[in-house]
């Protein structure tokens, strides 16, 4: 029997097929040549270098330190360029734009609007340009024969202490372009739960967020994410690992928190190549979204920082493809799983699944039926 099944997807392939991104930092993503113009028309002189693609480099290497405290520097140079209305709806607009180019449907991109006030932008004010840079790309993306949409999460930093604010923010935005909230930053020493105000308050609004937990920090990170603030979703959530015993016969088990995890389909938003720069995973072979995926957890694939980790959603399945060997259906149970979990109206989901994301991978799964010439 010939199967498509049995056939490693190719480049073009991953490319091609539907994918579903929910975790993706807007200031992770910039393209260099954009950060170099930007810098030279707000005049920040503190790059490391004004050219394109030794800039690329540099945040590559920069980032691959085996620390997530050092990965987070070189957010610095980013944000410096993104201080400007006219700046950010490029960004957003370039993001957009890119994803649909490579291939995604539907993303959730998020960012700390806190960190664009320095040249005196209101919250509201970087929120609104953000969402126009989205809808700008959207459409022209759409225009090249790319359809995708993009919701914004609102990230608060978790050594600041603005959360409060900022989920008011986001839900102030939440049928304007905004569909949840995050915390991000360094994880050791600020536990998610000095923010239990912020995720109360979300709670009371009915309304969605995600916490990066789990990925330099274990098992209590994850516990408080999920027990004490009652997150929707895990950014990271590697460690749950952890919790998780693999006997030398091969069974395995779970402990308390691992199964209620996975009872609970809680979804993980796993970043590979990002784990593997700051030091939550030794290599593709070994990360544990291996695992996770055979024990059916609510595994989804992200890239975390295209720039930083010189990536794109593409590229982390064919480093996926090539350590796990997984097929077309793989990607497909991959991608049903982001797009299940998240934060749009499950109608919207249900449609994105059904009329979008199932035809594609049919459609790609149907090629070799015929002569390709
Ligand atoms: O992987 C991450 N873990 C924790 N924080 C992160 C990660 N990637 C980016 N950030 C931070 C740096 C950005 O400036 C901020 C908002 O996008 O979120
Ligand atoms: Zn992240």
């Amino acid at each position: 029997m010939h199967s498509q099944h049995a056939v490693s997807p190719s480049a073009e392939h991953i490319r091609r097929a539907p994918k579903v991104l929910l975790h993706d930092h807007l200031d992770g993503g910039l393209r260099p040549a954009t950060i170099v113009e930007l810098a030279a028309a707000v005049g920040y002189g503190n790059l490391p270098t004004d050219d394109p693609d030794a800039l690329g480099t540099w945040f590559r290497e920069a980032a691959d330190s085996g620390s997530l405290e050092r990965y987070l520097e070189t957010f610095t140079h980013t944000c410096a360029v993104m201080q400007t209305r006219e700046a950010l709806v490029r960004v957003a607009a370039e993001c957009a734009e890119d994803l649909a180019a490579d291939g995604v449907v539907y993303a959730e991109i998020r960012y700390a609007p806190e960190q664009h006030l320095d040249a005196g932008l209101t919250l509201d004010e970087v929120v609104e340009a953000v969402n126009e840079g989205f809808r700008i790309g959207e459409h022209n993306a759409a225009r090249t024969g790319h359809r995708i949409r993009v919701g914004a999460l609102l990230t608060a930093m978790r050594h600041a202490a603005r959360s409060l604010e900022i989920a008011e923010l986001a839900n102030r935005y939440r049928d304007a372009g905004v569909v949840g909230f995050d915390i991000a930053g360094a994880e050791a020493g600020h536990p998610p739960t000095r923010h239990l105000d912020a995720f109360e308050y979300l709670q009371r609004e009915n309304f969605h967020f995600t916490i990066h937990a789990g990925e330099a920090f274990g098992l209590p990170s994850i516990w408080e994410a999920v027990q004490w603030c009652g997150a929707d979703r895990l950014g990271h959530g590697v460690r749950i690992i952890d919790d998780i015993d693999v006997k030398d016969d091969g069974s395995v088990s779970l402990g308390r928190l691992a199964a209620y995890v996975r009872d609970k389909r809680i979804p993980l938003e796993m970043c590979p190549t990002s784990n593997l720069q700051t030091g939550a995973a030794d290599s593709y072979a070994d990360h544990p979204i291996g695992l996770l995926r055979k024990l059916y957890f609510r595994v989804t694939v992200n890239t975390d920082n295209r720039l930083m980790s010189g990536t794109s959603m593409t590229r982390e399945f064919e480093h996926l493809v090539d350590a796990f060997g997984y097929d077309l259906d793989d990607m497909q149970w991959f991608t049903v799983n982001a797009m299940k979990s998240a934060f749009i109206p499950f109608d919207e989901r249900l449609a994105m699944i059904n009329e979008v994301i199932k035809p594609g991978y049919a459609a790609l799964r149907a090629e070799w039926l015929f002569p390709r010439g």
